[in-house]
């Protein structure tokens, strides 16, 4: 057992049920070695039968990069903590090589969780981190500022793409509260210089954070935080009470939309409505979903088309459904592809081959009736747009394409978890996975101060 005063740090992973296992993401720096010892330390105490995994992922972009990853396998060997490593072995980009590494890290991470039937992976990310995020998305927002959504920084829990979770228990921990832990226990750790190399961003900014910057803008993101996870739930709470699917690929937001006292919550439905019948990753840009709302609330007439969808108000609602325009040809369907940003296809059976290609014309003749107060040509339209799969060949295969949360497709962080529940429900798209964690949207996960 560790000599280090229980609270607060171990009680950072209070929250967290690790009934399922976890993995330890350690690369070898301070953080995550003092993630690696007192995670151990603390199901030693308190879930001495949970499976813990240490992963190491080797980027193979600086001589020596090996060596650190021993240096975690001895370390785990010493603490009796099974340990594996995985290489980054594909192409390296030549620009942009910071998200790269992180799109590959995130990628072999999730293999390895996969690989151990583990659904819940850890970070060593810090407050420190917290803090240089934000103010990179500060920098990046350029004049006008970011959106005050970015504002929030890392999410103390993030859904990926396969129902994998990954937590941040140390957002709220000083990276120098960390290293004094390792250094009472006389544990080493890597010193990257990358961290230290000022041709990236991070390395630049945080060396231009003294500790009341970082005091600062850890403020604003714990307020940018609590702001997102409030617009979260009225966003849900209106969506269940006015949005309905009436048939494939149409979304209806009843009149009541018009009168919405939350016009914040209204807002944001909308673009989060948008984003996802158009497949589109990121949100419509705000003003114009503004505006396009006061048309609404003013009973104007609209037909316009924003983030890939039409947007056409009736006398029953604002309709939405995705445009002909842009759709994709018709193409080979393969297991876990991602179709027009809105639909995911999963093969029942690997053999054989399957194409998938908008309904378009066909639509006309297959629509399935809906209720009378659905405009029939709306519900054409919509349908028209939907994927349909055919089996080429002799082999039978089955396959689905089910629909898809584009804005959250990769990653899903907690900070919208109610909305996207909600937008699943609507859609028919698979349930979000429910968090390995207690009191969410409470104080329980969140980053403290
Ligand atoms: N190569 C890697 N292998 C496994 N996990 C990693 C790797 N690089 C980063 N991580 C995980 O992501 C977190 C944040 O990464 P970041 O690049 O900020 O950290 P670092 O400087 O490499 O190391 P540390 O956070 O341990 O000081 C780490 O704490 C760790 O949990």
């Amino acid at each position: 057992m560790l000599t280090i005063e229980a609270p607060p740090l171990s009680t950072l992973f209070d929250p967290i049920d690790f009934t399922g296992g976890v993995i330890a993401a350690v690369s070898g720096g301070s953080d995550s070695t003092a993630l690696l010892i007192l995670l151990k330390d603390y199901l030693d105490r308190n879930a001495p039968g949970t499976k813990l995994l240490a992963v190491t992922v080797d980027h193979g972009l600086r001589p020596g990069s090996d060596a650190e990853a021993c240096a975690v396998a001895r370390l785990c060997a010493w603490r009796g903590i099974d340990h594996r490593t995985l290489k980054w072995t594909g192409p390296k980009p030549a620009t942009g090589l910071p998200a790269a590494a992180r799109a590959a890290r995130y990628r072999l991470l999730a293999q390895a969780a996969r690989e151990a039937g583990i659904g819940t992976v850890l970070t060593g990310h810090t407050a420190d981190d917290q803090a240089e995020t934000v103010r990179m998305r500060m920098q990046r927002g350029g004049a006008a500022g970011a959106e005050q959504r970015g504002l929030a920084g890392m999410a103390p829990a993030t859904c990926l793409e396969d129902g994998l979770w990954l937590l941040r228990p140390f957002l709220g921990a000083r990276r120098e509260a960390l290293r004094d832990v390792l250094r009472r226990e006389g544990v080493g750790w890597a010193e990257d210089p990358t961290n230290a190399d000022r041709h990236y961003e991070r390395p630049r900014v945080r060396a231009a954070l003294d500790g009341a910057g970082a005091e600062a803008l850890l403020e604003l993101a714990h307020e940018a935080a609590t702001e997102r996870r409030s617009l979260d739930r009225r966003t849900a709470r209106l969506l269940r009470r006015i949005a309905t699917q009436p048939s494939a690929g149409l979304l209806r937001l009843s009149p009541e939309l018009a009168q919405a006292d939350d016009r914040g919550a209204a807002i944001h439905a909308l673009r989060v409505l948008l984003a996802t019948v158009g497949g589109v990753s990121f949100l419509p840009d705000k003003a114009r979903v503004a505006a396009l709302f006061e048309r609404f609330a003013a009973a104007e007439r609209i037909r316009a088309t924003l983030s890939r969808v039409v947007v056409d108000a009736r006398r029953g609602g604002l309709y939405l459904y995705r445009e002909a325009r842009g759709l994709p040809v018709p193409t080979g369907a393969s297991d876990g592809m991602i179709w027009d940003g809105r639909r995911r296809i999963t093969f029942r059976d690997r053999r054989g081959a399957m194409v998938i290609a908008p309904l378009g014309a066909h639509a006309v003749r297959s629509g399935a009736p809906v209720a009378d107060d659905v405009p029939q040509s709306l519900v054409r339209r919509a349908l028209a747009a939907e994927p349909v799969l055919t089996e080429q060949g002799e082999n039978g295969v089955s396959a689905q394409a089910l629909p898809l949360l584009a804005p959250w497709a990769h990653f899903l962080p907690d900070f919208d978890l109610e909305t996207a529940r909600v937008i699943a429900e609507l859609t028919g798209a698979p349930p979000v996975p429910v968090p390995p964690f207690s009191g969410y949207g409470k104080s329980a996960m969140e980053p403290l101060h």
